[in-house]
């Protein structure tokens, strides 16, 4: 086995100022390596989406180190880590945030053109035709259902080509057909793309897809299970 995708050892992050200073991660260490998909399960509030932000590089981490593929992402400038994030992360959130005044090509062809992949509308297009959305490429988000939604945001993700997928209760705004539908989705995509996936979840449903189960509780990592 090579290096870990994902190798984070003894985080600790401390967010914000006077009263509403808090202590979210307290000690928290992971290694995932390439093709693992991991479930992340714990209580509201025990620091599981701030875990995430971390390996993201969203929140800088006040003691300890985080490597996302080999690198020590604690050394890099900001334009550095937004490129290294580019090139190697896709993010899945349970809002979708999708641009609204695009459409759903457009959606996921913007962020290669900015990464200046060439040919971005074709691959675009073949991936959201990998998705099951080649008859909608043309609607904006308000036209499309929450499902298709977190599908457009599924091939966002998934169209640079990353070896990480990082999702944070990617079926919290669906129905369960639906969402496991999503699910279903989003593990082939991972397996097909032979990417690592690191997926923040309430439902024991998804958990139970995962190669891996990791329990945060009030922040700390407090079992490891395969
Ligand atoms: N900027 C901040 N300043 C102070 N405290 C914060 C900040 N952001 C988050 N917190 C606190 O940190 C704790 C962990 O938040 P986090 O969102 O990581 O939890 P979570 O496990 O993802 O919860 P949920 O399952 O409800 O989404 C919470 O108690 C939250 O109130």
């Amino acid at each position: 086995m090579g290096q870990p995708l994902i190798d984070i050892d003894d985080i600790h992050l401390t967010l914000g100022e006077g009263d509403v200073r808090t202590d979210i991660l307290k000690g928290v260490s992971l290694a995932l390596d390439a093709g693992e998909t991991v479930a992340v399960l714990g209580p509201s509030g025990s620091g599981k989406s701030s875990l995430m932000a971390v390996i993201a590089g969203l929140e800088r981490a006040d003691r300890g180190s985080v490597s996302l593929a080999g690198t020590q992402i604690g050394e890099l400038g900001e334009d550095a880590l937004a490129r290294l994030r580019g090139r190697s992360l896709g993010i899945i959130l349970q809002a979708f945030h999708l641009l609204p005044t695009m459409t759903a090509l457009e959606n996921v062809a913007v962020p290669l053109e900015l990464a200046g992949i060439t040919n971005a509308r074709e691959r675009a297009a073949a991936e959201l035709q990998s998705v099951g959305l080649g008859h909608r490429l043309a609607h904006y988000p308000a036209q499309l259902s929450g499902g298709e939604q977190q599908r457009v945001a599924i091939a966002r993700a998934t169209a640079p080509r990353p070896q990480l997928l990082l999702a944070d209760e990617p079926t919290g705004n669906l129905d369960s057909a639906t969402g496991g539908q999503i699910i279903d989705l989003l593990f082939d995509r991972a397996s097909q793309a032979g990417a690592g996936l690191l997926v923040i979840t309430h439902d024991p449903a998804v958990a139970a897809r995962a190669s891996r189960i990791v329990r945060m509780s009030d922040g700390r990592l407090v079992a490891d299970a395969a």
